[in-house]
């Protein structure tokens, strides 16, 4: 019998694009608390938290392959998390619109046999993301829509803030959350058969 694979996520944007593969998954977050002492970089940050994510579930099951992930955006050295309120939203949309910035998102896989941990994998990927000059107004009437309020960087890119992104270098679905082929990359190195599992685009998670 295969590993059940799990989402350690409580994010929809996560779970979206798992489930766009059409393999079956379990979803169960992690409810960690995001703070990592010191200076990370933010390849490093992402991996931290995506690997604390991972564990704190993968220690609940006896038989799986549990899937972390955490994302952050980096402007001119500055991290960016999700904004803590509408005003905060504000002030990082001010900051990001007119330039580019980077999103980095980890994403780690804990394999969990008999209870215990018999390997891991973590890995990040970068994108740059161009957003384009936002008037006042714009920016208010965005936040207004509550849509950048559980996104970093304030924003999504796969929604109304796609109205704003002129361009982007690198991989899109890692800017939403989880970047499917790094994943598909990390679970072929834990042999998880996914080529061989039947597709079912309609499952229900
Ligand atoms: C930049 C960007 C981020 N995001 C989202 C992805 C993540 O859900 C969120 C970053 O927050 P995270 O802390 O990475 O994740 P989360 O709290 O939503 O979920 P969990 O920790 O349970 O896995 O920002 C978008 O949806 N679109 C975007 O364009």
């Amino acid at each position: 019998m295969q590993p059940e694979l799990v989402l350690a996520s409580g994010s929809p944007r996560r779970r979206e694009l798992l489930r766009s593969l059409g393999v079956p998954f379990s979803v169960h977050p992690s409810w960690v608390t995001e703070d990592v002492p010191g200076n990370p970089s933010p390849g490093e940050l992402v991996e931290i938290l995506a690997a604390k994510k991972a564990l704190a579930v993968a220690h609940t099951r006896h038989q799986a392959v549990v899937i972390g992930s955490d994302t952050v955006v980096s402007l001119e050295g500055k991290i960016l998390g999700k904004p803590v309120d509408e005003e905060d939203a504000c002030r990082m949309l001010e900051r990001l619109q007119g330039r580019a910035h980077q999103v980095y998102t980890g994403i780690a896989l804990v394999e969990m046999d008999g209870g215990k941990v018999s390997r891991r994998l973590i890995d990040h990927r970068v994108t740059e993301v161009m957003v384009r000059n936002m008037t006042t107004d714009e920016i208010r009437w965005y936040v207004s829509t509550r849509e950048p309020l559980d996104k970093a960087g304030a924003y999504g890119l796969q929604g109304i803030g796609s109205i704003w992104v002129d361009w982007i270098d690198g991989c899109y679905t890692n800017v939403v959350g989880l970047s499917l082929p790094l994943l598909y990359d990390m679970l072929k190195q834990l042999d998880y058969p996914m080529m061989t599992r039947s597709f079912s685009p309609e499952r229900k998670v």
